[in-house]
């Protein structure tokens, strides 16, 4: 049982359910092939079928992590740090953020945007799920859209979404993985037809890292 304490550093984001931190390569969108160091925190309730950490989504099996603690680990490896998860937009990012900025490290997040934005981000890649779509506020702050096609459906979905960010956010297209022999083709001929589009794979799967 958490206590109520750290219920409550925890919703004034002091504390974040951290499920995991890893040191590795951007194997997504534009910063791809980039050293970075990862920060996953717990707890998500967008419920993509697909989601590829569904381990992440029950916040209260993650340990409740003082940011203090969580930014003195990660600086000691990169100064390019992703926030991930789980959705990190759940929790209040500007104790977490802050104390990266202290420390001069350049902040990424990856999220949906289905909450509200918080934090200050030097790169914000959105990727939006169609069952809880982006608050508006953060479409036109995107720096990368990264949509995942399952179908072709998420075609249809990506137009959309495209319409909603700026001119200078980059866009991509990436595979759903347990369905990428399908997609592929169909992404690669919608690139080729649509050339503002770019291809996103989780490159990170093909070379066997985290
Ligand atoms: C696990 S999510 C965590 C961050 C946030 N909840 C989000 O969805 O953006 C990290 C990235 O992986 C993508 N992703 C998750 N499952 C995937 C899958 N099966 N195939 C391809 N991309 C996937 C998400 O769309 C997102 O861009
Ligand atoms: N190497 C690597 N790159 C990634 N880019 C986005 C990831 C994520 O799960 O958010 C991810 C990940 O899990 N591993
Ligand atoms: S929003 Fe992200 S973490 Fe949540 S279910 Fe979808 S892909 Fe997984
Ligand atoms: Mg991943």
């Amino acid at each position: 049982m958490i206590s109520f304490e750290t219920r409550e550093l925890v919703d004034k984001g002091i504390m974040l359910p951290l499920m995991e931190e890893f040191y590795t390569i951007q194997g997504e969108g534009y910063h791809k092939g980039t050293a970075a160091y990862f920060i996953r925190i717990g707890g998500c309730d967008v419920g993509c079928h697909w989601c590829d950490v569904k381990e992440s989504w029950d916040a209260d099996i993650h340990p409740p992590t003082h940011v203090g603690e969580i930014v003195e680990n990660a600086t000691k490896y990169s100064k390019t740090i992703v926030i991930t998860g789980g959705e990190p937009l759940t929790w209040d990012m500007t104790e977490l953020t802050g104390s990266l900025k202290n420390k001069g490290c350049d902040i990424h997040i990856e999220t949906s945007g289905a909450y509200d934005l918080t934090g200050t981000w030097d790169w914000i890649c959105l990727s939006p799920k169609k069952i809880k779509l982006p608050k508006p506020e953060i479409y036109p702050l995107a720096n990368e859209l990264k949509v995942i096609v399952f179908n072709k459906h998420d075609l249809k979905f990506a137009e959309e979404q495209a319409a909603r960010v700026s001119d200078e956010c980059i866009l991509y297209l990436q595979p759903e993985w347990s369905n990428r022999d399908k997609v592929i083709p169909m992404i690669v001929d919608y690139v080729m037809a649509n050339p503002r589009w770019k291809v996103s794979l989780q490159t990170h799967k093909y070379l066997n890292i985290p």
